[in-house]
């Protein structure tokens, strides 16, 4: 009936939802005359097109119909052995494929978080990680993050009293600040965790770009190594992409774990899409043997110049009492204004100047944040770096006065 009142029928979850504010930006900043630093958006001029092309065609001459018939719910076989091929002692049956990385974090809220789970995230984290948890009613507990990641001593406090169900952790280039969890500090939070009984999710979708510094083993690794390598009693979960190393919108993703979790993550799946687009996994199985590391090469040089020329210019046009991130790999960087400035009001004024960024509010599970800003370099070019600078350190200087 016309006017009938709809939000009356909405269900208590789906009023615990709401908006990416990235989601949202998106549309915003597809307007070709502004500069966007807002969403995380791989470059696309990298893109391995003419090895897409090739891979499609192969993928229907080698598979014909199977190609786009129904698949398996678990994924294309040879492309989780392939995943699994890449920790010592993993299988397929550790290997879950999702649809990106984002379906993944909503499926681990659903199998894992109970209304009024302690959920233990980092301040700031990624928003597309909240947004996920959100519906399932999760209790967010914050913590403390520093330049070398999560704050390990204000973690052992919360577990003291806190009893947590789980740890969700961006160790590798985090999204939003661009830093790195430091190697000690990987080694204290799985071992933490493991005493308090707190299960990890470690989201790792930029891990392989790392532009400067050393390699760190992953907290998935470094929770293997603490039960003799057997995956079957690690209590860290690992959620990959293929969207930053390949391409974002073949949507191929994956989660390891444990067997009964893989199992109950199929479950859910099935509830959710069935599967992952078979096409698209076959073509990525195509990639990922020469035209991946290829690509990742091409990509962390690229990444890498951008965010170094970009950190230079906010050295040269930031105004004094701005602080800003330097990342050692990934497609963020993290800006502090003075306490006071709010970066929500400021953003109709810098998009008046042409540049758009991420608000930092977003990102906090628990409020704050008001005078932070998410900056992305990875897919604009140094002119464009160049004049959104300077139209950023505008904006700030007329908001300091
Ligand atoms: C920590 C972290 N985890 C999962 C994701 C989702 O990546 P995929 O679903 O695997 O493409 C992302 C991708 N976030 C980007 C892309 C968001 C894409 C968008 O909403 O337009 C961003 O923060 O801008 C991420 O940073």
């Amino acid at each position: 009936r016309p006017g009938e009142d709809f939000a009356a029928r909405l269900s208590a979850r789906a009023g615990r939802m709401s908006a990416s504010a990235i989601r949202e930006l998106l549309k915003l900043t597809q307007r070709p005359e502004i500069i966007s630093f807002a969403g995380g958006l791989p470059a696309p001029e990298l893109f391995p097109l003419d090895a897409i092309r090739a891979a499609a065609n192969a993928v229907l001459d080698r598979h014909g119909p199977a190609a786009v018939q129904y698949g398996t719910t678990e994924g294309h076989l040879p492309l989780r052995e392939w995943i699994a091929a890449q920790t010592p002692g993993l299988t397929p049956g550790h290997v879950q494929i999702v649809t990106g990385s984002q379906q993944g974090l909503d499926l681990l809220g659903k199998i894992l978080i109970d209304e009024g789970d302690v959920v233990l995230v980092e301040a700031p984290t990624y928003l597309g990680a909240l947004q996920s948890f959100q519906p399932y009613g999760p209790r967010y507990v914050e913590l403390p993050t520093d330049e070398h990641g999560i704050d390990v001593d204000a973690l052992e406090d919360v577990l003291k009293t806190h009893p947590a169900k789980l740890l969700y952790a961006i160790p590798n280039f985090q999204n939003p600040t661009g830093r790195t969890l430091s190697l000690e500090r990987r080694r204290r939070l799985v071992e933490l965790t493991a005493q308090y009984g707190v299960m990890v999710l470690e989201d790792d979708p930029y891990g392989k770009l790392r532009f400067t510094g050393e390699a760190l083993p992953s907290l998935f690794t470094l929770g293997l190594e603490r039960v003799g390598g057997d995956p079957e009693r690690n209590h860290v979960l690992y959620s990959g992409s293929f969207s930053k190393t390949l391409v974002p919108g073949l949507r191929d993703a994956w989660v390891q774990g444990p067997h009964l979790i893989i199992e109950k993550l199929v479950q859910a799946k099935q509830g959710a899409d069935l599967h992952t687009p078979i096409f698209n996994q076959m073509i990525i199985t195509e990639l990922v043997g020469e035209v991946l590391p290829r690509q990742i090469e091409i990509v962390k040089r690229a990444y890498g110049e951008r965010a170094q020329h970009m950190v230079g210019r906010l050295r040269e046009h930031f105004p004094a009492g701005v602080q800003f991130t330097e990342p050692e790999g990934g497609m963020f960087l993290w800006v502090t204004l003075p306490q006071g400035l709010d970066t929500t009001e400021l953003f109709p004024r810098a998009l008046e100047r042409g540049v758009a960024y991420v608000p930092g509010r977003p990102f906090f599970a628990l409020g704050g944040g008001a005078n932070t800003m998410r900056l992305s370099y990875s897919s604009a070019t140094p002119e464009q770096i160049e004049r959104g600078v300077r139209a950023l350190a505008e904006t700030f200087r007329e908001a300091m006065g």
